[in-house]
């Protein structure tokens, strides 16, 4: 059997900022996400989870990357140069994003902010009401987001994102705000929707049990002895002592 094309490959990544009070650096040794793969990012807060989407997302640029393939494209040499204008565009149709506060646009009802990520050059994937009725959203289409409760916000900031078809879902703590049983199924659905697109998800979590109960592969964050330059660093393993 083959071994699946990678739809996101990164090796050698750093990234830093300061000097000063803002002094934080990062590093990701690899990272390898194949079409329809689910990666958890665990660390504790401030551990540079957020700042690790960005960086994957094409928002931060990297001080240095030795490989950065997303969908078979060659993105470290723009990055190196600083070419925004090459990232802009596998950016826009190649990545999804689920933000932690929900990120939902307050002027536009749920049907409009669900539909507003419909690709332009392909077919939408769902009917905006089908993937609303997945989400137990139905009731819901004509309200604004003040109108909605923070567990349907989320839910609606999944269908965005599932609705805009990319081949790469960064969400940051989408279930952050939830209580446990509501966090369980909002994750299920991602799950469940993600894997029916073969979308791949990378998901920031400080949750270890959800990332235990749901047996997600892992990155977890840890810092780096001194002596091997100090600094965070995201690698593969269990991230027990996480606050539950
Ligand atoms: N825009 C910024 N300017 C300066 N420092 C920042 C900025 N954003 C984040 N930081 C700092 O970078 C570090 C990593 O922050 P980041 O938000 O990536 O962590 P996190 O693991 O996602 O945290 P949380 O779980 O609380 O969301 C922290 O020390 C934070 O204070």
């Amino acid at each position: 059997m083959s071994t699946p094309v990678p739809v996101l490959e990164v090796e050698g990544l750093a990234f830093s900022r300061g000097p000063g009070a803002e002094d934080f650096r990062l590093s990701l040794p690899a990272l390898r996400l194949a079409r329809g793969g689910f990666l958890a990012l665990a660390g504790e807060s401030g551990s540079g989870k957020s700042t690790l989407l960005d960086l994957l997302g094409l928002i931060e640029r990297p001080g240095r990357v030795a490989r950065f393939r997303l969908c078979g494209r060659d993105l470290a040499p723009a990055l190196a140069a600083g070419d925004l204008e090459a990232v802009a565009a596998p950016r826009r149709s190649l990545l999804g994003y689920i933000l932690q506060s929900g990120g939902l646009l307050p002027f536009l009802t749920v049907a409009d902010n669900i539909a507003i990520t419909r690709p332009a050059d392909r077919p939408a994937p769902f009917a905006v009401g089908d993937l609303a009725a997945r989400l137990g959203l139905e009731g819901l289409l004509r309200r604004k987001p003040e109108a909605i409760s923070i567990g349907q916000r989320q839910r609606v900031a999944i269908a965005r994102a599932i609705m805009g078809d990319p081949a790469v879902i960064l969400a940051d703590e989408p279930t952050a705000a939830l209580d446990p049983p509501t966090a369980r199924a909002t994750l299920r659905l991602l799950c469940a929707l993600a894997a029916e697109r073969g979308t791949a998800v990378v998901m920031a979590s400080h949750s270890w049990a959800l990332i235990r109960e749901f047996s997600l592969p892992v990155l977890t964050a840890r810092m780096a002895p001194e002596a091997d330059g100090g600094g965070v660093v995201f690698a593969p393993g269990s991230a027990e002592g996480l606050a539950a």
